[in-house]
This record gives structure tokens, sequence and C-alpha cells, in this order.
């Protein structure tokens, strides 16, 4: 079942990424892609090209499946997947939306003080190009306690029970 799972696409073009500042909601206040829930009907790449167009009012020409995570928190009482696009091209114009306000950035300067605290391990493996899986357990909703991620030829097919081994 599709419905609910987030996803985050992340523009990268002309060797930058354009990241967002989210204004509102989940994670406000940290730089991220631009993303959201799964609505009824939806397959995640669609929630992916429609959360695009809303946050960042840009259309993708194309979407990467790059990476799966699987978020579990100690305050919350289910762990949530995430799926990870890249997405090399699109057309439009990036604008501010009511939930981000989007900047473009060199991979070499991302704030990681100002990100969720797993991107600072996936990143590199993103931007690496590499397609990847990862486990990452929270407490206090922010701080990361304990991570698995691997590099993965294609994501979404290791079961995430078998990140919990390490
Ligand atoms: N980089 C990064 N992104 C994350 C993490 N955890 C997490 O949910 N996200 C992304 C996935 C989604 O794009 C977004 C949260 O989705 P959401 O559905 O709660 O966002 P929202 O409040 O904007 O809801 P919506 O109405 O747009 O669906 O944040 C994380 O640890 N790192």
């Amino acid at each position: 079942m599709e419905c609910g799972a987030p996803q985050l696409a992340i523009v990268e073009k002309n060797g930058r990424l354009l990241l967002g500042l989210k204004k509102t909601g989940f994670g406000s206040g940290y730089y991220n892609g631009f993303g959201g829930k799964v609505e009824p009907g939806e397959t995640i790449a669609q929630a992916a090209h429609r959360e695009l167009q809303e946050e960042a009012g840009i259309t993708a020409t194309s979407l990467q499946h790059r990476g799966v995570l699987t978020f579990a928190f100690d305050d919350q009482q289910l762990p949530w997947e995430v799926h990870v696009y890249r997405v090399p091209d699109y057309t439009g114009e990036p604008c501010e939306s009511q939930e981000m306000a989007p900047v473009w950035m060199h991979p070499q300067e991302l704030p990681y003080d100002k990100m969720w605290a797993d991107d600072r391990w996936w990143y590199p493996v993103f931007l690496r190009g590499a397609s990847f899986q990862g486990v990452f357990a929270f407490t206090n909703t922010t701080q990361l306690v304990w991570h698995n991620l691997q590099e993965v030829e294609e994501p979404g097919k290791l079961p995430a029970t078998e990140l919990l081994t390490v």
C-alpha cells in the first residue's frame, strides 16, 4: 500500500541542489527537498511530481528513485518510510510557496546543522550517484541515536528488518 508513505524530491542540476527552507508543518526550520505524503490513488512517484509542483512551482521532466529511508521515533507509534528521488531536470521557474522557500546550494556547502540529523549520512551517497537504504532511530523527535545505511543496487528491495542487525 503506497498511500501515506512520504517522499522527497531533490533537484540536482548544473552541479547545484535545489533545497527549500520549510516554513510550516513537520520539519519546519529545516532545509530539505520537496515532498509530503502520498494521496489516495497516487503512486509514490506521482506524489513526488505533485509535491514538487505545489511546493517549488516546477515540473520534473524525470524522476530517479534513489533511496528508501526508514525512520523510527521513540515518541511516535509507527516508523515511516521516505522514498528519495533525484530530479535531474524540470520545466518552470522555482518559486516560493506557502510551505517552502527554494534556495540553490553547492553540494559542498550543505547546511547540515539546519537539516534533519540523518541527512549528513545519506546526502554524500546521493551526491556520489549511488542508491541507498537506511534505518534511522530518533529520540526527542530530532536527535539521531542509531542508524544503519547501505548502498544498494535497487532501493526498496532490501527488507528494512535486514538493516536492523549490524
Ligand atoms: N531530509 C529528510 N526528510 C525527511 C526526514 N523525515 C521526513 O519525514 N522527511 C521528509 C519526507 C517528507 O518530504 C517530509 C514530511 O512529510 P509530511 O507529509 O509530514 O510533510 P508536510 O507536513 O509538508 O505534509 P504534506 O501536507 O505536504 O503531505 O519530510 C528526514 O529525516 N530527512
